[in-house]
C-alpha cells in the first residue's frame, strides 16, 4: 500500500480548483509504489472528465523537488511524454497538502510492460535519446544524489551484511568505479539531466505504443551514458522466473542501443566506456537494494526489491567487460 498521508477530499478538491483543473469527482489511493503517497483524482471541467495523479512527497523535501518538477515541465513542453505538473495562477507547481510537499500531474495512459519485447526496447531507447536532447537546455542543476559519492558512503554501511565473496566483489567494483571516474575521458562524457531510474515500472505502454516515462524523483545531472546503462540493465536483462535471471539479452540490448543511436549516436568515448558504465549501473542498484533490504526506513519499504538480482547483473557485467577487453587485446595483437 502507498497511502501514508490521508488527504481529506475537501483539501484535494480545493487544490485541484486552485490549479483550474475543475471539480473533483473521485479520489482513489494508489496501492503501487513505495516512496510517496499517490492518488488518482478525477475532475470535471466544462463537462470533460480528466484523470490526474496527486502525489504527497514523503521522502523528498521542498529544496529538492523544484528540480524534478521543473524538469518534468520542461520535457513535457518539449513534447516528451512525461507527466506535466499543474501550475496555479502564480505559476507555482510545488504545493502543500497536510503540511507536506505535493504535486498534481496528468495521468498517463497505458500500463507497465514487465516482459518487454524488442519493439518495446526500441521505443524506450529512442525516447530516452529524445529526452536527453530535450533536457540539454534545462537551466537548473542538481547532482544525481545516488552517484559515486553516495556509493562511497554506502558501501561501508552495507558491508557487515555481506559474505566474504560479496564483500570482495563490492569493494573491488567500488575501487574500479573510482578509478574510472578519475579518467579524463570519463569526466568529458556528454552530460545533462538524466532520469536515472528508467526501469520497466516507470514507463507506460499501450500495446507497442509508448505512452510516457514517469517517476523522475531520482533524476539529476549526470552522464547520459549512465542513464542508458541503467535502462539497459533493467530492460535488456532476464528477470525473476526466467532461468537466466540477471543475464544480458543481446537481442533486446542491440535493439535499444540501435534505436537510441538513431536519435543520438554515441561518441567514441561513450562506446568505449559503456561496459564500465553497465557495471556502474549494476553497482548503483545492488547498493540501494542492499540498503533498503538491511536498513529499511520506518513504515516505508514494505516490500523491498531483491538485491540478489543486481548482484547477478553486476557479475554478468564484470564478466562481459573482461571478455570484451580480452577480445580487444587479442584483436590488437597483444596477448590476452
Ligand atoms: N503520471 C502517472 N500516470 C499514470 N500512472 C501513474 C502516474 N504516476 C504514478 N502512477 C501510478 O502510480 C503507481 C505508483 O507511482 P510511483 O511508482 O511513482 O510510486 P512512488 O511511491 O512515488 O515511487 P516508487 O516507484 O519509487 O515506489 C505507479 O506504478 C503507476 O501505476
Ligand atoms: N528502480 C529501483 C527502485 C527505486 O525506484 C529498483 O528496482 O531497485
Amino acid at each position: 500500500m502507498a497511502v501514508y498521508t490521508e488527504v481529506p477530499q475537501d483539501e484535494a478538491a480545493a487544490l485541484l480548483r486552485e490549479l483550474q483543473l475543475g471539480e473533483l469527482t473521485a479520489l482513489r489511493g494508489i496501492h503501487g509504489g513505495i516512496e510517496n503517497t499517490n492518488y488518482f483524482a478525477t475532475t470535471v471541467l466544462d463537462g470533460i472528465e480528466t484523470e490526474h495523479v496527486l502525489t504527497v512527497f514523503e521522502r523528498l523535501g521542498f529544496e529538492q523537488l523544484p528540480y524534478y518538477l521543473r524538469l518534468m515541465k520542461h520535457l513535457a513542453l518539449k513534447g516528451i511524454p512525461v507527466p506535466e505538473p499543474a501550475a496555479n495562477a502564480k505559476g507555482e507547481i510545488l504545493h502543500r497538502l497536510q503540511g507536506k510537499p505535493a504535486a498534481v500531474v496528468n495521468k498517463l495512459a497505458g500500463h507497465s510492460e514487465l516482459r518487454p519485447s524488442v519493439v518495446h526496447c526500441e521505443a524506450v531507447g529512442a525516447m530516452l535519446a529524445r529526452m536527453h536532447l530535450a533536457g540539454q537546455d534545462f537551466a537548473m542543476q542538481q547532482p544525481n544524489l545516488r552517484g559515486l559519492p553516495w556509493w562511497n558512503e554506502t558501501v561501508p554501511v552495507v558491508l557487515p551484511y555481506l559474505n566474504e565473496e560479496q564483500a570482495a566483489l563490492i569493494r573491488s567494483e567500488l575501487a574500479y568505479q573510482n578509478h574510472v571516474a578519475a579518467q579524463p575521458a570519463f569526466k568529458a562524457l556528454p552530460q545533462g539531466p538524466v532520469h536515472a531510474d528508467l526501469f520497466r515500472d516507470n514507463v507506460m505502454f499501450d500495446g507497442d505504443r509508448l505512452c510516457g516515462f514517469f517517476d523522475f524523483y531520482f533524476a539529476g545531472n549526470d552522464s547520459w551514458l549512465f542513464d542508458l546503462a541503467v535502462t539497459l540493465n533493467d530492460w535488456c536483462i532476464f528477470h525473476g522466473d526466467e532461468a537466466a535471471d540477471g543475464l544480458h539479452d543481446e537481442r533486446r540490448a542491440h535493439a535499444m542501443l540501435a534505436a537510441y543511436q538513431s536519435v543520438r549516436p554515441l561518441t567514441a568515448a561513450e562506446r568505449q566506456l559503456l561496459p564500465a558504465m553497465l557495471r556502474a549501473g549494476a553497482l548503483r542498484f545492488w547498493l540501494s537494494r542492499l540498503w533498503d533490504w538491511h536498513l529499511p526506513r520506518e513504515a516505508a519499504m514494505l516490500k523491498p526489491h531483491d538485491p540478489g538480482h543486481f548482484e547477478r547483473v553486476l557479475h554478468e557485467r564484470v564478466h562481459q567487460a573482461r571478455a570484451l577487453a580480452e577480445s580487444l587485446r587479442g584483436a590488437s595483437g597483444v596477448p590476452a
